[in-house]
């Protein structure tokens, strides 16, 4: 039977390791008592890392710990989620919610996985998550009740901001977006870093810089009710030098290269749910 929830939902978590250790730092850093927290993951190093974090209960086999969740999460890699999925098919609580983080997996796959009558949530986290500045967007299929989808909004709320979408398809542009995202505005940093150093800046001076004015501009652009597109305008003094960087950056066609990614990165989606369907 499940639990009411509150504070005492149980949560079984299937794949314990970035993302789902992530969410559980978060959950536990919020108070959550450990004993609503099972983990089944058949990796020791992930099994050490979690019981390091106060994780109770560590098992191998997701088998162990359906049985009593309120809320289970998905967190395995998309290509073994049907093999890890099926095995527990027909044990899962009525009431129980399944939300998978994973991407490239969509409702109609997980229901071909746990059967037809299962309430899914899809989800999708980002890695700054680990350090509670996460952004989630969450869909719901028709099945889902409203308290399954706070407990949804609950669990994800721990590791940072949460946000519905209408459509399942909309998870591919999360995806696009906040899912992959974080690698784009790294990769931004990793060459500014080294052309600092490529003008003669020592590493650890230009990363400093480099991290902080990007720390900087995403807490400005949070903070004040300024469009990006002026705040961007604002840096730039006519005749000035910020104005010669960013005509390079439109005449290198920065806006098409970006649009470029996305729509690889959601096309890599889109043929990954057709793949594991
Ligand atoms: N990383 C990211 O930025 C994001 C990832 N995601 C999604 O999150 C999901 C997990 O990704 P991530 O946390 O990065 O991956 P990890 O590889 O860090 O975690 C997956 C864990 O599952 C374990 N595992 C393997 N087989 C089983 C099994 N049979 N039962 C239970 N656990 C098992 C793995 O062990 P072992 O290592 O030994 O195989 C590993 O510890 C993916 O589906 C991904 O699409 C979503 C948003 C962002
Ligand atoms: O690259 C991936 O497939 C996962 C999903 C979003 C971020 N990482």
């Amino acid at each position: 039977m499940a639990s009411q929830h509150g504070d005492a939902s149980r949560i079984a978590f299937i794949g314990g390791g970035n993302m789902a250790r992530a969410i559980i730092g978060g959950l536990l850093a919020k108070g959550k008592p450990e004993d609503t927290i099972a983990v089944a993951d058949p990796s020791p190093d992930a099994q050490r890392a979690l019981v390091e974090m106060g994780v109770t209960r560590t098992v191998d086999d997701a088998g162990a710990i359906v049985s009593d969740a309120d809320l289970i999460v998905l967190a395995v890699k998309p290509q073994i989620m049907r093999a890890v999925a099926s095995g527990f098919r027909g044990t899962i609580p009525e009431g129980t919610v399944v939300m998978s983080i994973a991407a490239g997996i969509s409702v109609k796959a997980l229901k071909s996985y746990l059967g037809e009558d299962v309430a899914i949530v899809r989800c999708m986290p980002n890695t700054p998550a680990l350090v509670g500045r996460g952004v989630a967007g969450l869909y719901a299929d028709a099945g889902v009740s409203a308290l399954q989808r706070d407990l949804a909004t609950d669990a994800m709320a721990a590791v940072g901001s949460t946000l519905w979408v209408d459509h399942e398809t909309d998870i591919d542009t999360v995806i696009a977006v906040s899912g992959s995202g974080p690698a784009y505005f790294f990769a931004f940093m990793e060459a500014m870093i080294n052309v600092a150093v490529e003008m003669g800046m020592d590493r650890k001076t230009a990363t400093d810089l480099t991290l902080q004015t990007a720390l900087g501009a995403a807490t400005l652009a949070s903070s004040v009710e300024i469009s990006v597109s002026d705040l961007r305008r604002n840096v730039s003094s006519p005749g000035g030098t910020t104005e010669q960087a960013v005509k390079a950056f439109q005449e290198g066609g920065l806006e098409t290269l970006v649009r470029e990614a996305m729509l690889a990165c959601k096309s890599r989606a889109e043929v990954m749910t057709k793949e594991l369907e």
